[in-house]
Parts: C-alpha cells; sequence; structure tokens
C-alpha cells in the first residue's frame, strides 16, 4: 500500500487494493440503473454498526458514550448537492478505516467482478445487493465521499477517510466528540434528486422500513422518523398482512421474487418465541444473484446476537430464511456459547416442526405449488436423508418421485396403496432424465403387468436408494435385477432356445468382456434388448454416479438379455448363416449394446454411437 505524507495537513494518502480500484471504475462508469440503492447500503452498514455496539454494550461495560441514543440520521443539503447519513454505532478507528474501505475484506467484491466479467448486467442493484460491494455503490451517485468516525473504544480518537473514487484515498485526524460514524456525500450533478428531502425519505421507506433501529429525517432541529420500527416479529400474525411479509422478505433477503410461503410464529409457552420464516420460491434466484447463504437471523430480546444462525434448523432446511426472536435467550451470551444453550435447542425443535409441517400441508393441500417447491429444494431433502439418517422420520413423507403411474409426482405410501396383487417390492428405475426413464426397456414387464415403476433420474437418487433400502416393509428393488422372475411361459413367435444360444454365443464372442452373459429375456416384450444387473451388485449404481460426476469410470460388465420375440433378434439369428453379413451383424449388435448402454446412463461417450448409426444407415438405404 503506498502511503504519502502531505506534512502540512497530516494528511496521508493510500491506494486502494487492485481488486477495489476495479470495482469502482466499473461502479463509476459502468452502472447508472437504480443507484439510489447506494442510501440501503449505507444504512445497512448504519445499522450493522448499531447492532455491533448494542451487542458490545451487553458484554462490555467500557463502550464510549453508553447512553447515546441508538439511531440513524439523514441530512440534506440541497443547494450544496450534500447529503449525510450519520449513526451511533460501533465507529471506526484509524486502522478499521484503512482494513473497511480500502481493501477487500469479504469475498463479494470478488465474486461481483467475476460475475460481471461471465455476463452484462443491466441491473445494478440485484448484483450490487447480493455481492455486497455495499459500501462502494456510493461512488455510482458521489463525487466525493468523507467518512468521520470515532469508535467505541475508549481510548480511540476520532479520523476521517476522503475520497474521489479513483484509485486513492486520505486519512487524516479529525474532530468529533461522539461515538459513530457520519457519511458525507458531495453527490455528482447528475445525481442531484437524491440531495431532495423527499426523495431521500422515499427511498428510505421503500428500501429500508425494516431497520430495527429509528431513522431519523433532520432538518435543523427539526427530526421525524421515516421507518416503521416495530419488529414485524413481534406483532400478532393477524396484525401483518401478506404484502407487509412479502416487504420484509424482499428488504431482508435482496430476492427479489416473492416467498413461497410464509410461517409466522409468536408464542410464550414453552418457550417466549418470535419468529418470521420464509420458504424461497426460488434456489438461484436468477443468473445474476447467489443462492441465500443459510441460517436465520438471531435476536435476543430484540438484539440481533447472530447475523446467520445455522444451528437452529436441521441441514436439509437450510434454505428457510427469517428471523427468530426470543426473550428466554440469555442477553450476555457470547455468540460462540449461543449454540450449547439448552433454549436454543428448544427452539430449533419448535420451528423445523413448524416448518416441516407447513411444507407437509403445501404438500397435502396444493400439488402444483409443491411440485415447484420439490423441484427446487428436493435434493436438500434427499441430501439430508442420505447424510443424516436421524432425518428419516422427518424427510420420508415429503419425499416425491416421478412414477410410470402419471405425469406428475408421487408419495411412496401412495405407491404402496397402489401395489396389485402379487407385487411384493418397490420398483424403480434409474436414467439421466424423466423421459429416458419412460423408455427403459425394462419397463416391458412391469407395464404389462400394471406394475407401477418410479422414475429416478437424479444424480442423488442412486444414494437415496441405498439409505431408504424399503419402506412399509416392501423392499426398493431395481427393475434392472437380474434375478426378477419374470415369465416362465414359451411366449408365441420366440426363436427356439438352439438359436437363441448360438446367437448369444456369437454376440459373447463379439462383445468379449464387455458383456457378462448373454441370455434370453423373461421380461422384455416391445424392446430388443436390456442390460440387467446381478442383484447383488451393489456398486452398480455408483458406476452411474461416478460417470455423472466425471470420475474415473469404466463401463460395467452386465448381462445382455435378448428378446427372443422380438424382430431385430430374429434378423440377427437369420444372418448368422450369412457370412458376407458378417460387417452388418457386428456393427448392429455393436449398436444395440451401445444404445441399451445409453438408455442406462452408462455410456462413457455417446457420441461414439453416430458412426453406427451411420453404417446402419448406408446398409439399409444400399439399392438392394
Ligand atoms: N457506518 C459504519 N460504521 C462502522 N463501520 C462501517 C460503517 N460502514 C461500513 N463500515 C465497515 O466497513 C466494512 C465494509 O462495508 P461494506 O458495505 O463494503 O461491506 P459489508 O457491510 O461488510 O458487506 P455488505 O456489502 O453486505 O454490506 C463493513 O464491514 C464495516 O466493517
Amino acid at each position: 500500500m503506498a502511503e504519502q505524507h502531505d506534512v502540512a495537513n497530516e494528511r496521508e494518502q493510500f491506494q486502494f487494493q487492485a481488486e477495489i480500484q476495479q470495482v469502482l471504475h466499473i461502479l463509476i462508469h459502468s452502472l447508472y440503473t437504480h443507484r439510489e440503492i447506494f442510501v440501503r447500503e449505507l444504512i445497512s452498514n448504519a445499522s450493522d454498526a448499531l447492532n455491533r455496539v448494542q451487542f458490545e454494550m451487553l458484554t462490555n461495560q467500557d463502550v464510549r458514550d453508553p447512553e447515546l441514543e441508538l439511531a440513524i440520521t439523514l441530512e440534506a443539503d440541497k443547494d450544496a448537492r450534500i447529503i449525510r447519513i450519520s449513526d451511533t454505532g460501533i465507529g471506526m478507528t484509524r486502522d478499521d478505516m484503512i482494513k473497511n474501505l480500502g481493501t477487500v475484506a469479504q469475498s463479494g467484491a470478488k465474486a461481483f467482478l467475476q460475475k460481471l466479467g461471465e455476463a452484462n448486467p443491466t441491473n445494478s442493484s440485484e448484483i450490487i445487493g447480493q455481492f455486497g460491494v455495499g459500501f462502494y455503490s456510493v461512488f455510482m451517485a458521489a463525487d466525493e465521499v468523507r467518512v468521520t468516525s470515532l469508535s467505541y473504544q475508549p481510548d480511540a480518537t476520532a479520523w476521517r477517510w476522503t475520497s474521489c473514487g479513483e484509485a486513492t484515498y486520505t486519512l487524516e485526524a479529525a474532530e468529533r466528540s461522539e461515538r459513530g460514524t457520519t457519511i458525507e456525500i458531495v453527490l455528482k450533478e447528475d445525481a442531484e434528486e437524491y440531495a431532495e428531502r423527499w426523495k431521500l425519505d422515499q427511498i428510505v421507506r421503500q428500501h429500508s422500513n425494516f431497520v430495527a433501529f429509528p431513522i431519523y429525517s433532520a432538518e435543523g432541529d427539526e427530526k421525524k422518523v421515516l421507518n416503521q420500527r416495530t419488529a414485524l416479529w413481534r406483532k400478532q400474525p393477524r396484525e401483518v398482512t401478506q404484502e407487509e411479509y412479502n416487504d420484509f422478505y424482499r428488504q431482508t433477503t435482496m430476492d427479489f421474487n416473492e416467498p413461497l410461503s410464509t410461517v409466522h410464529i409468536s408464542t410464550d409457552a414453552p418457550v417466549d418465541l418470535h419468529a418470521i420464516l420464509f420458504l424461497p420460491s426460488k434456489r438461484e434466484q436468477g443468473m445474476m444473484r447467489q443462492i441465500p447463504d443459510p441460517g436465520l437471523k438471531l435476536y435476543s430480546r430484540k438484539v440481533l446476537i447472530q447475523e446467520r444462525n445455522e444451528e437452529l434448523l436441521p441441514k436439509h432446511l437450510r434454505f428457510v430464511q427469517g428471523v427468530v426472536d426470543s426473550e428466554d435467550l440469555p442477553l450476555n451470551v457470547s455468540r460462540e456459547t449461543v449454540q450449547s444453550s439448552g433454549t436454543l435447542r428448544q427452539i430449533a425443535k419448535i420451528i423445523t416442526n413448524k416448518i416441516t409441517k407447513e411444507i407437509e400441508t403445501l404438500a397435502e393441500n396444493d400439488a402444483e405449488k409443491f411440485a415447484d417447491f420439490w423441484r427446487e429444494f428436493g435434493p436438500y431433502f434427499k441430501e439430508g436423508l442420505v447424510t443424516d439418517p436421524g432425518t428419516r422420520s422427518q424427510i420420508e413423507p415429503l419425499l416425491r418421485f416421478h412414477s410410470t403411474n402419471g405425469e406428475g409426482l408421487t408419495k411412496l405410501s401412495e405407491y404402496v396403496e397402489r401395489m396389485k396383487e402379487g407385487q411384493e417390492d418397490i420398483y424403480y428405475v434409474i436414467a439421466d432424465n424423466v423421459e429416458t426413464a419412460r423408455r427403459s426397456p425394462h419397463l416391458d414387464y412391469f407395464n404389462e403387468r400394471g406394475y407401477e415403476v418410479l422414475l429416478m433420474h437424479e444424480t442423488i437418487d442412486s444414494f437415496v436408494i441405498s439409505s431408504l433400502r424399503d419402506f412399509q416393509g416392501k423392499k426398493l428393488r431395481s427393475v434392472d435385477d437380474a434375478d426378477i422372475a419374470g415369465d416362465d411361459v414359451e411366449l408365441e413367435g420366440s426363436l427356439s432356445a438352439a438359436t437363441l444360444g448360438q446367437l448369444g454365443d456369437r454376440i459373447k464372442e463379439l462383445l468379449g468382456e464387455q458383456i457378462s452373459e448373454v441370455r434370453g429375456s423373461k421380461l422384455l416384450r416391445s424392446n430388443p434388448v436390456r442390460l440387467a444387473a446381478p442383484s447383488d451388485d451393489f456398486g452398480r449404481d455408483m458406476d452411474r454416479i461416478r460417470r455423472m460426476m466425471g470420475q474415473e469410470y469404466s463401463v460395467p460388465s452386465r448381462i445382455l438379455e435378448l428378446n427372443p420375440r422380438h424382430a431385430i433378434v430374429h434378423n440377427l439369428a437369420a444372418l448368422l448363416d450369412e457370412p458376407d453379413q458378417a460387417e452388418l451383424f457386428n456393427v448392429a449388435v455393436q449398436q444395440l449394446y451401445g444404445t441399451a448402454l445409453l438408455g442406462e446412463g452408462l455410456h462413457p461417450n455417446p457420441s461414439e454411437l453416430i458412426s453406427g448409426v451411420h453404417a446402419l444407415i448406408a446398409a439399409a438405404t444400399k439399392k438392394q
């Protein structure tokens, strides 16, 4: 960091870190829409600073000006084109200023740059809100910014940070007698509207209504409060409208989609608990937006003690957003020991049950909405089931799968109710996607009998099956299981056992170690071949996962079953006695095997099939 002394003014000049310079350059030169969000960013910083000093006062006796009102004050001087945003928060020392306002402490600015590199920004407010370039956004609207601050530490002195948002900033000693920070913004000429009081007031109401500390708009001695301030979660649910919940959600999460569902808990027994929890409607909020970080805001008696508490909900519910507040949490707990509090565990149990109930109700009452939810968040539940067997009883009733029963999703208990007489197991097929699963040759036999088959298609489904193993005493069984008995009756139009044996031998000779065996099938009806896996091959689903994850993968050796009634199989048998057709025979067999692998999601490189298709087309179009 380059430091230059200006002896006369005792003013030191510093260079911004390279990444910050880049961020500033983009903010100043490229982003013009929604510039007003800088107000929200600065108020949010002020609110954080107030939260932090409030917390310090609970745990540390030595705080400067303990009697100061915790508040934010806005002032505007239209003629001078200046606005001032002041807070009585934690303040900053000289070192804090260098660290916080000159270097990229957070990964936010880096992620911001990366995302800008990937896409064309159209909505700066979304980008900035998401990536936390926070403070620097002020330079979209400012010619110059002066930050004057006095830290809460009793022996600290006041400092001023000044910058025009180009490559450098300066630091100098300042006069300030009260704890806190004032950000003075000299607006660009084309941004003078923000120095209009009504405009500033409107921006605050729109974006910062739920800040927990009063935000005053001041003019001389006159002051008025702009924000609503009553903690929404402290109200009775019947007093709050859905619109207020949605506004609260938007302002606290920066997600511009409406939440899918809102849960408001207000109770004083067995513990005092006030919480507003949201199920987001989307996992990712559009291309430019990140998945919200996991964790709930945790308040004790209206004091924010943890920005993101991850202990309150099990991992599979980590997408839930919201606020939890309780009078029963000890106030002087440190952030580290809050986890071990018994009250916290009690609260965690209550909210986990409430959220689980909410999701169950959604599933029962609104299948369509639930299907959307499940598409977004189903993988979280499946992962929970796999990684934490203790959650099985919570997750099992929510599990939904596609099935051959129809287009919609089904739950396991419904499947069991629909099981046919004589059907002992729950059948499933796994493929790369639902459509491929529906076309699986394994289904021939099951469709004919009216046995329903679950269609699994997500990477994690293989793990889900090995975790579940059974449901209501019924085994989960893959339709590719080589031990499924099938029909012993000789079906009309079948090749003779001898011919089938001959054909099998030739195919085995040709495919060699790629397959373990060739045999006639008792299950195939309209498809020519299938690849069956031995029942005791427990690793078989892992092969598919290795391929999907791009890990080292070798094609597993399966049993190739032939449909003795299928025209292709008959034709191949007829080619056995024609030596000059050996080439065609070979291509056809390789191709049958290759497409069978493809359907199973086991082909290492599907494009290899193209040359075989061409060879077959050439043969089929040849003039006889
Ligand atoms: N009013 C303030 N009082 C005290 N410290 C502040 C204030 N404003 C900013 N800071 C300090 O400067 C840091 C950088 O602020 P910036 O807005 O860039 O990032 P952030 O607040 O950490 O993240 P976000 O972008 O999500 O707001 C803050 O983390 C804080 O330490």
